[in-house]
């Protein structure tokens, strides 16, 4: 179980500030970061996740600052991450991938069937990763992400190129994840999955953090509704 505290979070490109002092702790469960285009998810992201190093603040990770670690020692102590552009092997094939994903955790290869049925796509195991449709290789994504057992994962517009059934299929995942008391941060755009699987969100709005709170507490915050549900 981890819980994370990013503290007075600042990153400036130039002249734009695209993470403006953001303070917020991340749970056990499912949390939600949520914001209009450009509000800076990903950009935090790639701060929690250490692909760059913040202007001002502090990343924390169950008391131990992480602020100046590299992504793989984050990756060591817990931390996993899936991305918007996809990270796959793609002239590996889906069970490959995995494969390679266990073995850098010196886990068995027993458990890629495992985790490809969990995520819901053993029946592309041995197809080329390119060649799968991108609902499925964002799912690869993830179970490349479960190969290290992570306490805290951060995924990033998983549910993009999912159908709706295939959507709750996954939401259900993010129940049995925050179950196994791992942390799960979700940048989304699927106001439906957001609302109906996280236990919390954090709504950031031209950088900096507008609310955080229970989906309904979010859904109710006038301000929200101005900058982003309309
Ligand atoms: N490498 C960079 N150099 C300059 N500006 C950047 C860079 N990365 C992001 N930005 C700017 O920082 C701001 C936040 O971008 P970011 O991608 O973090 O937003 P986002 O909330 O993830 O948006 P989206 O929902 O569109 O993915 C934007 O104004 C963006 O143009």
């Amino acid at each position: 179980m981890s819980t994370l505290r990013v503290e007075g979070v600042t990153v400036r490109f130039g002249e734009v500030t695209a993470v403006d002092d953001v303070t917020l702790t991340v749970e056990p469960g499912v949390t939600g970061l949520i914001g209009p285009n450009g509000a800076g998810k990903t950009t935090l992201f790639d701060v929690i996740s250490g692909l760059r190093k913040p202007t001002a603040g502090r990343v924390v990770l169950d008391d131990l600052d992480i602020t100046a670690k590299g992504p793989h020692q984050r990756s060591r102590l817990g931390v996993a991450r899936t991305f918007q552009r996809l990270e796959v092997f793609g002239s590996l094939t889906v069970w490959e991938n995995v494969v390679v994903a266990l073995e850098s955790r010196r886990r068995s290869v027993k458990l890629a069937d495992e985790l490809l049925g969990r995520v819901g796509i053993a029946d592309f195991a041995g197809n080329q990763a390119d060649t799968v449709p991108t609902g499925a290789a964002r799912l690869l994504e993830l179970a490349r992400a479960l190969a290290t057992d992570p306490s805290l994962l951060l995924l990033d517009e998983p549910s993009s190129g999912l159908d709706r059934a295939e959507t709750d299929a996954f939401g259900e995942l993010l129940r049995q994840l925050s179950a196994e008391g791992r942390s799960v941060v979700l940048v989304e755009h699927d106001m439906d999955l957001v609302m109906g699987y996280c236990d919390r969100v954090h709504v950031l709005n031209l950088g900096r953090l507008l609310v955080s709170g229970t989906p309904d507490a979010v859904r109710a915050h006038e301000g929200v509704r101005e900058a982003y549900l309309g």
